[in-house]
């Protein structure tokens, strides 16, 4: 599972300088090995190419569908999240004529505090953070997601993680926890693909904006190249960017009066007032099945005219709820926040379709 390192790279644990560190640094392969390692042929990077202009088209209004942001919260089973990749490339027809389906193939979790940190951290959930393989699982798993012909959704929590994943990905969210973070913004404003801010985890939506106007604007930015040598990175400004309403503590977002209060701030900034509405996270007061009812109550408001709202996203999973990680884990169900269940996902997605047709 480990790569190959050159000849400049070795595995051993090295003391960090200076001396006030106790910090150990653990050198790992440059996302151009990786890249080589596990790369992206060319078809498949066609299919991306064309998927990104899907969801561009989407968010801008010029496709008249609707974009659907679904999947685990995490992953940390690859079989289990390819079994749910298949069944949803499959239900993907099926509503192809409402909805762009995108899955969510989320390999870091921006925590509170503390708690598992996603695949790409600590792939064997030991707290022993072995990146280098979590980085081969991540990047492996996405290519495998992608062959199912579906796009791929994650959230780039770090910028230098991101870059050993990102030509795999079609739509990337800054999380609430980082849409105020400048590094993200600049971030966002060279990535390849549309970006949803969500807006802040008091349910402020201002910083988001900020952040999409930050995002758009061209930066001068302190990154590395894909031989991991410390770079200037000037980045163009990225046009495709958009806010994710996801609730607050104690606040909700998805109704009438909250979503047109956020396109008028949108509107009133000058950027796109398209919106995603996640009917998970703050916006459920984390209680998974009230996803259901909100994805109706948004789909409603869509179908009565409000065609600001573009897009959904939705934490399904093949088994409802959520467990705590330990020896005996449910096959398909979350360890992380709570999902819908497949079930539950093939009705509701069907509903909302029916919805978009007859209004
Ligand atoms: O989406 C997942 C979680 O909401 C997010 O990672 C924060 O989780 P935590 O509050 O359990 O740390
Ligand atoms: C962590 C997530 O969302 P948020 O940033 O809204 O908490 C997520 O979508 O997995």
């Amino acid at each position: 599972m480990n790569m190959q390192l050159t000849d400049t790279q070795t595995d051993e644990r090295s003391t960090v300088l200076p001396d006030t560190a106790t910090n150990t640094v653990m050198k790992l392969p440059t996302p151009t090995q990786l890249r080589q390692e596990l790369p992206l042929d060319a078809d498949l990077a066609r299919q991306i190419a064309e998927h990104r202009d899907t969801v561009r088209r989407v968010l801008d209004g010029t496709d008249p569908r609707m974009l659907l942001v679904i999947g685990p919260c995490s992953v940390h089973d690859e079989v289990a999240a390819l079994e749910y990749g298949e069944r949803l490339a499959k239900l993907a027809v099926d509503v192809a004529d409402q909805f762009v389906v995108v899955i969510r193939a989320y390999v870091e979790k921006p925590r509170t505090t503390v708690g598992w940190k996603g695949l790409m951290y600590d792939p064997e959930r030991n707290g022993e953070g072995d990146l280098a393989q979590g980085l081969v699982r991540s990047r492996r798993l996405m290519l495998n997601l992608a062959r199912l012909g579906l796009p791929l959704a994650t959230e780039a929590l770090n910028p230098v993680g991101f870059s050993y994943l990102e030509d795999l990905v079609s739509w990337t969210a800054i999380g609430a926890r980082t849409t105020e973070s400048q590094l993200h913004r600049e971030m966002a404003s060279g990535l390849p693909m549309p970006v949803g801010f969500k807006n802040g985890t008091d349910g402020s939506v201002g910083m988001a904006v900020n952040a999409m106007k930050s995002a758009a604007h061209a930066h001068h930015r302190l990154g590395s190249d894909g031989d991991g040598h410390p770079a200037m990175i000037a980045t163009a400004g990225n046009p495709d960017v958009h806010l994710v309403l996801r609730g607050g503590r104690g606040i909700t977002n998805y109704d009438p009066e909250s979503i047109a209060e956020a396109t008028a701030t949108l509107r009133a900034a000058g950027v796109s007032p398209a919106v995603m509405v996640d009917c998970s996270h703050d916006n459920a007061c984390k209680q998974a099945e009230r996803q259901l009812d909100i994805a109706h109550h948004v789909m409603a408001q869509r179908c009565a005219g409000n065609t600001d709202i573009r897009a959904l996203m939705l934490e399904s999973f093949l088994e409802e709820g959520r467990q705590n990680d330990g020896e005996e884990l449910v096959y398909g169900q979350s360890i992380t926040d709570p999902c819908i269940g497949w079930a539950q996902t093939e009705t509701l997605l069907k509903a909302l379709a029916a919805t978009g047709r007859n209004p």
